[in-house]
């Protein structure tokens, strides 16, 4: 019945703030459209289209409000006025009683929180829709007092959570259904990717890996503090984790007295983010400034402290390959290659044409040159090529337009701290190092290194082999014997490369040496 109810409700908001028209504007059965206007007599239709939407998200509740989050980025689908506004909407809400978070700690370890901790604050740090941070101080391990922060989920969650999802699968199944415009939105998969995005945040467990993971690419970096979690104490609605002290990024006053170098700052951001993308395939994708701070302990001076890993990304070396070589392109004004490269990688159909192709991109980011090289965005150029692929029917990957979100929100960042911050330059030696590793030795090494475990497993086997099919030969001349004879070509011609590849390489190594030492004895030879 409530369910029932609170579909009434959206529908209702949906018709009082005329969203209707936003996604509907040519309903494919006219007396809906009658239906909509009689059910919404006296709806304000004069703030602009987005802060409408906006404006009916937060009065729907924290899941809307998410959903409206998530939905701001996905600058492939939406207008940008409209994705301007959803970027502004914020989740925070009033904190639930820390009686309950003391209750959620207790079920999930067992254990009575005095027992856990030798004190627990019982007023939250921060409170948001998904989870609040208490700070306490734990009794480790080995005895050692700790300062923590403990995160909680918010009670009750999943099965609200659950019921918004439907409903939203609903009303998406209608706009999909009614509206000619509506399927180009793609509703469904929308839903069903904010579906995965709010399960996947509803699991603590999950964001405590993946801060212990970027702690473990971060490490030799010197550059960023990450929390060390305390497994001991993370389950899938609780999680402790280190407590960092560090001055918010906003607060650049303090920085500044405190004696921060904003230039340095500025280059770090750009360095860590293009080391998680290029060098680990493995990026912090909430880069708001609510979770960055920078230290000012005298160990760790001017340290960027991340925090909040609920969402990060995931590239392979497909997208990474995709992403170095656009960009090599793109700065080249190479729109050929651009388009070229779209067409190689299947990204759109293999009929297009390439000079079609060309025009469109050229079109897009060509006015992006129109300033100095310093002042252009990454994240505005990948937002074009996203905004051109997609008349041309391409997918856009999730992680890509996580990707292109992020850079944003770290362009931002550093044109805030140092407005002659010249991304390029800082993100182009990362680009060509990645692109060197790619093609040069140390992966023809990498390489090597990851078959050598199958061959030496292999190569004694092939004699055996061989006899076993020279055997089989005498007495069976079918198919299975010409597969068997195209396996043993193939890993022939494999270990055959190998090989190869290992006489050259000695012989390569052997020759560089020598090179060296004529250059070392050189000076004293002429
Ligand atoms: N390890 C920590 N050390 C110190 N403070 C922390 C730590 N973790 C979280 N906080 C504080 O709690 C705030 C909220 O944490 P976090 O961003 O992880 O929660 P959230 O519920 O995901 O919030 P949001 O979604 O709004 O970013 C941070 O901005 C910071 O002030």
């Amino acid at each position: 019945m409530s369910r029932i109810f609170r579909g009434a409700y959206i529908v209702w908001i949906v018709l009082r703030y005329g969203l209707d028209e936003l996604v509907l504007t040519s309903f494919q059965k006219p007396w809906l459209g009658v239906l909509a206007r009689v059910l919404s007599v006296g709806r304000k239709l004069d703030a602009p289209r987005g802060v409408r939407l906006r404006e009916a998200l937060e009065r729907l509740g924290p899941i809307f409000v998410k959903f409206g989050q998530v939905l701001s980025t996905r600058r492939d689908l939406l207008p940008p006025d409209i994705a301007d506004e959803l970027a502004r909407l914020q989740d925070r809400v009033p904190p639930f009683p820390s009686a309950v978070a003391v209750a959620t700690i207790e079920r999930a370890f067992r254990k009575s929180v005095s027992d856990i901790f030798e004190s627990f604050d019982h007023t939250p740090v921060a409170s948001a829709s998904i989870a609040q941070v208490h700070f306490a101080v734990l009794k480790d391990r080995n005895g050692r007092l700790r300062e923590v922060a403990v995160k909680v989920l918010r009670p009750g969650m999943l099965p609200a959570i659950e019921s918004d999802l439907g409903l939203m699968r609903t009303m998406a199944g209608w706009v999909q259904g009614l509206s000619a415009d509506g399927k180009r939105l793609k509703p469904m998969e929308v839903v069903a990717e904010f579906d995965k995005y709010l399960h996947d945040e509803l699991d603590l467990v999950r964001e405590a890996s993946s801060a212990a993971q970027l702690r473990r690419n971060m490490d030799g970096l010197n550059l960023v503090l990450i929390p060390e979690m305390f497994w001991d104490y993370c389950a899938t609605e609780v999680i402790v984790m280190e407590r960092m002290t560090g001055i918010p990024i906003s607060q650049t006053e303090r920085l500044r007295a405190a004696g921060v170098d904003f230039q340095k700052l500025a280059r770090d951001g750009v360095t860590i983010f293009f080391t998680q993308v290029f060098r680990d395939g493995f990026f912090h994708a909430d880069m708001h400034p609510g979770n960055i701070q920078v230290s000012v302990e005298p160990a760790t001076f001017g340290r960027y402290i991340s925090l909040d890993f609920g969402i990060v990304g995931t590239l392979t070396e497909f997208d990474k390959e995709y992403l170095a070589q656009n960009f090599t392109a793109f700065f080249r004004r190479d729109y050929k290659r651009v388009a070229e490269l779209h067409i190689e990688s299947g990204w759109v159909p293999a009929n297009t044409r390439v000079d079609e192709l060309e025009a469109a991109i050229r079109a897009c980011c060509e006015p992006v040159f129109d300033r100095p090289l310093k002042e252009i965005s990454l994240g505005i150029i990948l937002m074009r090529l996203f905004q051109t692929s997609r008349r041309f029917q391409v997918e856009i990957q999730p992680q890509l337009v996580l990707l292109q979100k992020t850079l944003l929100n770290i362009e931002g960042l550093g044109r805030e701290l140092d407005p002659e911050l010249d991304l390029w330059n800082t993100a182009k030696p990362f680009l060509e190092k990645w692109m060197l590793e790619q093609i040069g030795p140390k992966a023809f090494i990498e390489q090597l290194k990851n078959e050598a475990p199958r061959y030496a497993k292999l190569l004694p086997e092939l004699p055996r082999l061989l006899v076993d099919f020279l055997k089989q030969g005498a007495t069976d001349r079918g198919g299975d014997q010409r597969k068997l004879l195209e396996e043993l070509l193939v890993e022939h011609r494999r270990t055959n490369r190998l090989l190869h590849g290992l006489v050259f390489g000695v012989i390569g190594f052997g020759l560089g040496l020598l090179v060296m030492r004529l250059l070392f004895l050189s000076p004293f030879l002429f």
